[in-house]
C-alpha cells in the first residue's frame, strides 16, 4: 500500500522546505508537491524528519549480576514512542567467550524488536581468537567495537589489548568506540570511599571525578591516532573529555563525541537526593555532572564538536537497584532514556535556542547514520530511502510519569518534567508504529541492519600512516663500529 504525509515542513540536517513524501512499501519513493496515494496522513502544522537513531542500547544485557530489564520488544516499543527508529545494540561476549556465539545470543534476543537495529561489538578479552573472528563480525556487517577502560575485573581491557584491537579495527576499516574512564583509578577511589564509611549512591559520583574521564579520552585519542583508527567515545559527560575531542579533532583526528540527553538534562545535585533509592536510581557510568559541564556538552553539540546524542539505555527496576544498598559499587550501572530521548531534547535544546531544528535532526540522526555508514538509507529523507519518519507536532505536551512509559521500569529518570514537542506519527520502513500519538509497534517487524567499514575514513587514515610509515635511513660511509 501507498502512503503520502502531506502538508508537513520537511526538516533535515542541512534544510528546511515544504513537501508532501511518497511511501512505497518500505522507502520514500518521490518528495514532491501534490502528490497522491492509498493511505493520506495529515502533517498540518507539524515537522517531517527522520526516524531517530540510538547508537548506545543494552537490551536485555547481562551486567553486574542481573540483566537490564528493557528486552529488544519493550526497549524498541519504548524507541519509537519516542520517536526513534533505529537502535544499536551491544553483543557482549564474556571474557573467553567466541565473538560468533556472543552474536547468535542477541540475534535470538532481538527477534521481537519492532524497529530496526544494528550491533556493535563488545571487545571484553584479547587473544588470538578475537583478533581473527574480528574478520568474521565485519563480514556480518558489524562494523564497530566497542571497549571498556572502566569496570576493573569485569569488563576492562588494558592499553596493550586496545592498541592491539585498535590496530586490528584499522585494517579492517572497523569503528573503534571506547568507554573512557581510567577503571585503575575508578577501583581505587571506590575502596577509599567504602573504607571511610562512603557506601550510598553519592559516593558513585565521587569515585568517578571528570578527570578520570578526561584521562582516558586523551589516552585512548592517542592510542587510536597511534593505530591509525578514528574513535567514537561514548557517553561524553563533561569538559574535560570533551577538550580532548575538541583538540583531536582541531589537529584534524578523526574523533566523535557522543553526549546523553540524561547528562545533559540531569546534573550530579540527583545523586544527594535523601531518598537512596531517587539517588541509585540515577547510578550510572559516567555520573551526571554540574552545570558548567552540561553548558560545555551543549556548546559542543552547535560548534560540532561532539556530533551524536544518545541515551545508552541500560535500564534497571528499583528492585535491581537495591542490590547495592550498604555498598554502592554493586549499585547496577545504568539509566533508561529512549522513549524520551527526543521529546528532551527538542524541549531542553530547540525550544531553549541551544539548537536549531536542523541541529536537532543532525545529533538525534543523520550524523551518526554519516558515522556508522548507514547514510543515506537511514538518517535522510530522500528517495530511495529507507522510510523510517518522525511526524513532528510541535505545539504537543505531556509531562513525563512512569505509569505511561513503554519501557519496563518502575520509575522514570525524567519523572516530571514537561514536555513540548513530542512525535504524532513515527513510521518504520514504511509501517505505522505510532499513530495520533498511540503506539501501534509490531514486536517482530524490526530487521538487522549489516553495515560495511567505513572505506573513505579508512582509506585517508591508511593512506596517511603509510605516508609517514618509518624508513629505514639508506646511508653510505657507515663508521665502524666503536667497540
Ligand atoms: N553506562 C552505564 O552506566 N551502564 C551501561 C553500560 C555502559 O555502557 O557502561
Ligand atoms: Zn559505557
Amino acid at each position: 500500500m501507498s502512503k503520502v504525509i502531506k502538508n508537513g515542513t520537511i526538516v533535515t540536517a542541512d534544510r528546511t522546505w515544504k513537501a508532501d513524501v511518497l511511501i512505497k512499501h518500505d522507502k520514500i519513493v518521490a518528495i514532491g508537491h501534490d502528490l497522491h496515494a492509498d493511505h493520506e496522513i495529515d502533517a498540518t502544522g507539524c515537522y517531517v524528519m527522520p526516524g531517530g537513531i540510538d547508537p548506545h542500547t543494552h537490551l536485555e544485557m547481562p551486567f553486574m549480576g542481573t540483566y537490564s530489564s528493557d528486552d529488544f520488544e519493550s526497549g524498541t516499543r519504548a524507541a519509537l514512542s519516542g520517536g526513534t527508529t533505529m537502535v544499536v545494540d551491544f553483543c557482549l561476549p564474556s571474557p573467553g567467550q567466541s565473538l560468533l556465539e556472543a552474536i547468535d545470543m542477541w540475534s535470538n534476543k532481538s527477534t521481537r524488536a519492532c524497529c530496526d537495529y544494528s550491533y556493535h561489538m563488545a571487545i571484553t578479552w584479547w587473544g588470538e581468537q578475537v583478533f581473527n573472528e574480528m574478520q568474521q563480525v565485519v563480514d556480518k556487517g558489524i562494523t564497530s567495537f566497542k571497549h571498556f577502560m572502566a569496570y576493573k575485573g569485569a569488563l576492562m581491557v588494558n592499553d596493550d589489548e586496545m592498541y592491539s584491537s585498535f590496530q586490528r579495527c584499522a585494517e579492517l576499516g572497523a569503528l573503534p568506540l571506547v568507554h573512557a574512564e581510567n577503571g585503575d583509578v575508578v577501583a581505587q577511589l571506590q575502596q577509599k570511599l567504602l573504607a571511610e564509611g562512603n557506601d550510598g549512591p553519592e559516593a558513585h559520583a565521587y569515585s568517578r571525578p571528570p578527570e578520570v574521564e578526561g584521562e582516558a579520552t586523551n589516552r585512548a585519542i592517542m592510542i587510536a591516532d597511534m593505530a591509525g583508527a578514528p574513535l567514537y567515545v561514548v557517553h561524553t559527560s563533561c569538559e574535560q573529555s570533551h577538550e580532548a575531542i575538541r583538540r583531536a579533532r582541531q589537529k584534524g583526528m578523526r574523533v566523535y563525541g557522543e553526549p546523553l540527553v540524561q547528562h545533559l538534562v540531569l546534573d550530579e545535585s540527583e545523586y544527594f537526593d535523601k531518598d537512596w533509592d531517587h539517588a541509585a536510581r540515577r547510578v550510572m557510568s559516567p555520573p551526571f555532572r554540574n552545570k558548567q559541564h552540561q553548558d560545555s556538552l551543549w556548546a559542543g553539540l552547535s560548534a560540532g564538536s561532539l556530533q551524536v546524542v544518545a541515551t545508552d539505555h541500560c535500564a534497571f527496576t528499583t528492585e535491581q537497584k537495591r542490590y547495592g544498598v550498604g555498598d554502592f559499587t554493586k549499585i547496577p550501572n545504568g539509566t533508561g532514556g529512549l522513549e524520551d530521548r527526543l521529546p528532551v531534547l527538542w524541549t531542553k535544546g530547540v525550544n531553549t535556542g541551544r539548537l536549531t531544528m536542523n541541529e536537532f535532526v543532525a545529533v538525534t540522526s543523520t550524523n551518526i547514520a554519516k558515522i556508522l555508514n548507514i547514510y543515506p538509507k537511514k538518517g535522510a529523507i530522500v528517495e530511495g530511502a529507507d522510510a523510517d519518519i518522525i511526524v513532528w507536532d510541535p505545539e504537543k505536551t505531556k509531562t513525563i510519569t512512569s505509569g505511561a512509559q513503554q519501557s519496563a521500569i518502575d520509575y522514570n529518570v525524567f519523572e516530571g518534567i514537561e514536555v513540548k514537542g513530542l512525535p504524532k506519527h513515527v513510521l518504520t520502513r514504511g509501517e505505522i508504529a505510532v499513530e495520533n500519538f498511540a503506539v501501534k509497534a509490531k514486536p517482530g517487524h524490526g530487521q538487522f541492519v549489516g553495515r560495511e567499514p567505513h572505506q573513505a575514513v579508512s582509506k585517508a587514515l591508511s593512506t596517511w600512516k603509510e605516508l609517514v610509515a618509518p624508513r629505514k635511513v639508506e646511508r653510505t660511509g657507515i663508521p665502524a663500529s666503536g667497540v
